[in-house]
């Protein structure tokens, strides 16, 4: 259902209510003078009006930032050079649109929401760029921001390569319990980037240790169904924004600014007709346990491979009904890896657990403590689904075992 025409690059809005139009198959008659008599309807609606006012100006800030950084990022993809490419400690790749998105996203949210406070733990740090070689790629990352930035005409500055590495830097964040914290991935999906593939810039906010709202910007995901791409003709059409507010449901819309619509995770009840999300890195999900999961429910399709949060976008409009991301014993997940994706899926009527089904916990600093493995899918399947996995993580330690 349309719901609202946003070019996500507009500034941000005054606040304003949604009342009336974000309520989901209801007409606007069915909250009749009558209904709204009715106590647990009027205050079934206060509560929606006041989730729809709250984080109004900062959902619209995050979709403006996102989409900016989205635009650094197709930028340097479509002409990217080797020395725009690094390697980190870890040895994964970092790029200049790497630094360049985390320092877009932190300017760009400072600047719509000036406050005191301000918290942004992230993926990036300045380290590499302050040492004896990084000055040619700081000046490089400072080109493209100021590119970017003044790329519409709305922001009238020109930042010094000083600013760019103080914005990157502003992610050091511990995030935690309280208070308000923004979760930046600014590239999720590096090496699908650099392949070419799909990556994400993924922004959510955490509010009293709950993600409150979150935004994936998906340069390469085509707005038409990944999981069927016979079905659909709008292939050709590519870049989504998926955005999710606590308590409001989920829109998608083209990154380049077209009608909003709400999007639903798919209803199937199935496990056999349900097909898998994973990641395209083996080296990131263990693709041979979700192939002993995907056989024990019976699911016929194979997994569908892709590179990123994009894998919850896609599975929140129903392109697919499971993801499962099961990294090596001993990986530790970012928070930033999952929490956009997550209110984005919830939001669109599904749920994301660790494997032993607990919810996930973004209040404890940078990264999620969980227990072995995420899995994601509509409420329906989810018993079935978890029932699944433990059989086949039980399998596998019998497995280990015998060796
Ligand atoms: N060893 C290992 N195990 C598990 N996960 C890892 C590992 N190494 C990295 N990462 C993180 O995975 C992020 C990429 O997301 P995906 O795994 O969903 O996509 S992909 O198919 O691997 O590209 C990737 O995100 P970016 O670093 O932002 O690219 C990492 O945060
Ligand atoms: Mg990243």
């Amino acid at each position: 259902m349309a719901i609202m025409a946003l070019n996500p690059l507009a500034r941000v809005p005054k606040p304003h209510l949604h009342f009336s139009l974000s309520i989901p198959h209801r007409s606007s008659s069915s909250f009749s003078r009558q209904s709204l008599l009715n106590p647990s309807r009027r205050r079934r609606a206060a509560s929606f009006m006041a989730s729809a006012s709250l984080y109004h100006k900062e959902l619209a800030a995050a979709k403006r930032a996102a989409s900016l950084a989205a635009r650094l990022c197709q930028a340097v993809q479509k002409a990217i050079l080797i020395s725009d490419v690094q390697s980190k400690a870890d040895k994964s790749p970092v790029t200049v649109a790497d630094y360049g998105s985390q320092a877009v996203v932190s300017l760009v949210l400072k600047m719509e929401l000036p406050s005191e406070s301000f918290s942004l733990v992230a993926e990036e740090d300045s380290g590499d760029l302050r040492n004896d070689g990084g000055q040619d790629t700081l000046k490089r990352i400072t080109k493209l921001v100021n590119d970017t930035l003044s790329m519409d005409g709305t922001y009238n500055i020109t930042v010094s390569e000083e600013d760019v590495l103080a914005a990157i830097d502003s992610g050091k964040s511990e995030g935690g319990p309280s208070g308000q914290h923004w979760v930046l991935d600014p590239i999720d999906g590096t090496k699908g980037f650099l392949r070419g593939d799909q990556y994400a810039i993924a922004l959510a906010l955490l509010d009293e240790g709950k993600v409150v709202l979150g935004v994936l910007a998906c340069p390469n995901l085509p707005l038409g169904s990944i999981g069927n791409p016979d079905k659909d003709t709008s292939q050709n059409q590519t870049g989504c924004l998926f955005s999710a507010k606590i308590g409001c449901g989920t829109d998608m819309q083209l990154l380049n600014g077209s009608t909003a619509n709400r999007i639903h995770v798919t209803s199937i009840e199935n496990p056999a007709d349900a097909s898998i999300f994973e990641s395209y890195e083996a080296a990131h999900s263990q693709h041979d346990l979700s192939s002993s999961i995907a056989q024990k429910l019976g699911v016929r399709a194979p997994p569908v491979r892709i590179d990123s949060q994009a894998k919850y976008g896609a599975l929140a409009r129903g392109d697919g009904a499971i993801y499962l991301r099961f990294p090596r014993p001993g990986y530790r997940e970012k928070i930033w890896d999952h929490a956009a994706g997550c209110i984005v899926v919830s939001e669109a009527g599904g749920v994301a657990t660790d494997a032993a089904g607990n919810d996930l916990d973004f209040s404890k600093g940078r990264y999620l403590d969980l227990d072995t493995g995420i899995v994601v899918t509509n409420k329906k399947l989810m018993p079935s689904l978890l029932n699944a996995v433990q059989h086949a993580l039980k399998e596998q330690i019998q497995n280990a075992a015998l060796l």
